[in-house]
């Protein structure tokens, strides 16, 4: 029968390196969740390490359209420095594109959805794709951690960027609140979520995060 995800992906993958790499494994789409500062890139790079998924982070993303200066680069720079949430077209249509370039099938999506908006943008992708994998990710990880947690480390984070000020980190939390947790609710409530106590080192966190992904490893 027809491999939808097949057809669509190796079309462009072709095109990009030239070589016939078929996709013959169905995705795997896991989508981490959590406030900013919650840990979610710092678990993300284990998670590839130990599991071997691609790692899509929506803001690195955002960020490359800016620094590459594209139509749309000014418009999210002024969002990101608001703390507001791009246009779900624009980030959606990003993270497809890195799906279709990737050879992988495993996808850890780091920063998305964070809104009711992207989600259901999301979820329109996936239903052309539907007879493969459905429009729901198989795994959602939620990184719950205390505001106050997260403002210390956003304000330690020194990598640059226009966000990590107290006054934008405020917004941020407040559009978190306001816009991310009904999306956390919703995926608990399809019984999707796995919430980790995103508080302790590094490698406490993670070993919350290995038997998730060890399950799904057993199961095939
Ligand atoms: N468990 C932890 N304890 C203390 N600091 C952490 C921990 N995990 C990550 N950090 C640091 O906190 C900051 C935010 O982490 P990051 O992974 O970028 O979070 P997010 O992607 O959710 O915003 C980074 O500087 C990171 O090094
Ligand atoms: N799905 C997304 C993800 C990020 N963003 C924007 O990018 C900013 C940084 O996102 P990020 O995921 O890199 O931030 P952290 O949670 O890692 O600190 C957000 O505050 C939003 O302004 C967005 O608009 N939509
Ligand atoms: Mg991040």
């Amino acid at each position: 029968r027809l491999n939808t995800w097949e057809s669509l992906t190796t079309g462009i993958a072709q095109q990009a390196k030239g070589v016939i790499a078929p996709k013959e494994k169905t995705p795997f789409i896991t989508f981490v969740l959590g406030g900013p500062g919650s840990g979610k890139g710092t678990q993300c790079i284990k998670i590839v390490e130990t599991f071997g998924f691609a790692h899509l982070s929506a803001g690195d993303l955002l960020r490359r359209e800016i620094a590459s200066k594209s139509a749309d680069g000014a418009m999210i720079l002024n969002t990101i420095k608001e703390g507001k949430i791009v246009p779900s077209q624009v980030t959606v249509k990003l993270i497809q594109k890195e799906m279709e370039l990737s050879d992988n099938h495993k996808f850890l999506i780091d920063g998305f959805p964070r809104t009711e908006e992207n989600r259901v943008s999301f979820e329109q992708i996936l239903s052309e794709w539907q007879s493969q994998i459905g429009v729901e990710p198989n795994v959602v990880l939620f990184f719950d951690c205390p505001e106050e947690e997260m403002v210390k480390r956003v304000l330690n984070r020194n990598e640059g960027r226009v966000d990590d000020n107290l006054e934008t980190i405020k917004k941020r939390l407040t559009v978190f609140q306001a816009l991310s947790l009904p999306v956390i609710n919703y995926y608990s409530e399809k019984g999707k979520l796995y919430t980790i106590k995103a508080i302790g080192t590094e490698d406490e966190i993670f070993e919350q995060v290995r038997p998730i992904f060890a399950a799904f490893e057993t199961v095939g």
